[in-house]
């Protein structure tokens, strides 16, 4: 089947004209000619969270034709194969079905012509007995005593996504400290191991093919120091436990059977938490808190399959997106969550985002000519404010930021709360209408070097923002924003043609750092690099030796 090609459609070329013709209005104009635009370009979702994208340099015809570009995509249609279990991941051969996950619809849906919710629900009792033993403190470690660390080891989606949660929704946290393990460098490991005691420790090996080698080695690494401080038979029983689909490989390194939590191929890593990969955050929140996130992101399923795209909100961030990244040609995205909470929320996105849509091949096989995924970074305001934003309001590159907060904090002290919240506000105002020091003050330029100095107080505005208002980031919202931005990416995959579920480009570094490994262990003379590779290895050799 062809794929359509997405600057070769109709909708592309009047979008490029649509460009030329709006691309020097200022967001200034468009409020002024338009009494109505927040009220047309804002969303309210069940009533927990508003999503106000009028400050965005689109205008209603801008939003028709890049509605136009969807259908001409057939955005329609693959968001119904998406969820109907097709295999839309075809490099790979699998369907993507992590929306199963949370799939509360009592409505089966199948897979190789049997019902995948059963054995679905299967793990996730299997997770909810689990979890109970460990935080009633019924599960016992080898020497008799109840467990109070978790430590997580993996990497990548194995690892940011459960990170991510657990931190976010940590007011909702019970008495068990939850480590995460994910780098290879050594430090990771001494760091933790100075906070824990291996009797009253689990460790989650959380690997979808069992055969990362970051996982694998940290996993033996902590095995081999466990089993020489200790010598007990009950060790891997007791206190080490795997998550993945290879069950076979985790057998072999020991684990049992009974303390494997099965995954399935059908699930992207970096859009895993909501399986098994997420059992350190029902061992951190409890099940009943997981569900809620799982409610959360479910209705947001419900939301971007059913509604109309002229009021789908993942749909039209996916294609406001587009306008930025393939007409204004901005490089980049920032993701600015004014919550402490949120801390790792940017770094998950980054991987969610960059890892789908950073892809040069289209779905016909051929090399792009037309910019794919942006590059996502961002950190939590008030912070970056103090860091980056002066590039963002000052600087030659046009980056669209996405602003994100809730009304009610979980830990209200003083007016920290106002503050943080007029700070976002104030942020979108100031990006969005700039200022004209001199102007808005009233003031006089006196001396030649007032005239001077102008020119650099001078905010020219027109930066555009997507604001996200939740009344709580609580579990149910969380899973909202999860969902939202995992359907986002996915229509930008579809706009760009691409497939968004594989990751073909992190393999080939993999793959010459087993052979560099055996360089640097053996010392091994012989190599064919380049001149700079095989500099830094003598370097290192001569220096090692
Ligand atoms: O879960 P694992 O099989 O150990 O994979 C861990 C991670 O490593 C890979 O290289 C991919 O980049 C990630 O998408 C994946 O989540």
């Amino acid at each position: 089947m062809k794929h359509p090609i997405p600057n070769q459609t109709n909708s592309w070329k009047n979008l490029n004209i649509h460009f030329k013709e709006i691309h020097n209005l200022h967001l200034f104009d468009l409020f002024k000619n338009d009494n109505n635009r927040f009220k047309n370009f804002s969303f309210n979702f069940k009533n927990k969270l508003l999503v106000d994208i009028s400050k965005n340099r689109i205008t209603n015809t801008t939003i028709k034709i890049l509605l136009n570009l969807a259908k001409e995509m057939n955005l329609s249609q693959a968001i119904e194969s998406m969820f109907c279990g097709e295999k839309i991941n075809l490099t790979e051969q699998r369907p993507v079905l992590h929306t199963a996950l949370r799939n509360f619809s009592n409505n089966p849906i199948f897979f190789n012509e049997s019902d995948i919710m059963l054995e679905i629900n299967k793990v996730l009792n299997k997770m909810k007995y689990f979890s109970e033993k460990i935080i009633n403190g019924t599960w016992k470690g080898y020497s008799g005593k109840s467990i109070q660390n978790v430590v997580n080891i993996g990497i990548g989606g194995s690892d940011l996504g459960p990170k991510m949660v657990t931190e976010a929704l940590r007011f909702y946290k019970n008495h068990l400290n939850i480590f995460f393990i994910s780098n290879i460098d050594g430090t990771e490991i001494f760091n933790i191991l100075k906070l824990i005691d291996f009797e009253t420790t689990i460790f989650l090996i959380s690997s979808k093919t069992f055969t990362t080698q970051e996982t694998i080695v940290n996993f033996k690494t902590i095995k081999d120091i466990f089993f020489k401080k200790v010598n007990n038979k009950n060790i891997l029983d007791k206190h080490f436990f795997a998550i993945t689909v290879n069950e076979n490989e985790a057998m072999r390194y020991g684990i049992t059977k009974e303390n494997i939590f099965k995954l399935w191929d059908w699930v992207g890593g970096r859009y895993s938490l909501w399986s098994a990969m997420g059992l350190s955050i029902i061992l951190s929140l409890g099940f009943d808190n997981f569900i809620q996130l799982l409610s959360g992101a479910y209705d947001m399923d419900i939301h971007f399959r059913t509604t109309s795209f002229e009021k789908n909100i993942p749909v039209l961030l996916g294609l406001i997106g587009i306008w930025y990244n393939n007409f204004f040609n901005s490089e980049t995205e920032a993701i600015l969550p004014y919550d402490q909470y949120l801390y790792n929320f940017p770094m998950y996105i980054q991987q969610s985002n960059m890892e789908s849509n950073g892809k040069n091949i289209d779905k016909n096989g051929n090399k792009v000519s037309w910019q794919t995924g942006p590059i996502i970074w961002g950190t939590v305001g008030t912070n970056g404010q103090h860091s980056f934003y002066q590039l963002i309001h000052q600087g030659t590159k046009l980056i669209p930021c996405d602003f994100i907060a809730s009304i009610f904090s979980h830990n209200p002290i003083n007016d920290h709360h106002v503050i943080l919240l007029s700070n976002f506000f104030a942020q979108t105002h100031a990006l969005a209408f700039g200022q004209n020091f001199y102007k808005n003050n009233n003031l006089k330029k006196n001396t030649l070097h007032d005239e001077y100095v102008e020119k650099f107080k001078f905010f020219e505005g027109n930066r555009p923002s997507n604001s996200f208002l939740f009344q709580k980031m609580d579990p149910y919202s969380l899973g909202v924003l999860i969902s939202l931005y995992e359907h986002k990416i996915f229509t930008q995959g579809v706009i760009f043609n691409i497939f968004s579920f594989d990751q073909w480009g992190v393999e080939l570094g993999k793959n010459i750092s087993n052979n560099i490994f055996k360089n640097l262990v053996n010392k091994k003379k012989e190599f064919n690099y380049d001149s700079s590779t095989e500099g830094l290895i003598n370097f290192y050799n001569n220096i090692k030796k």
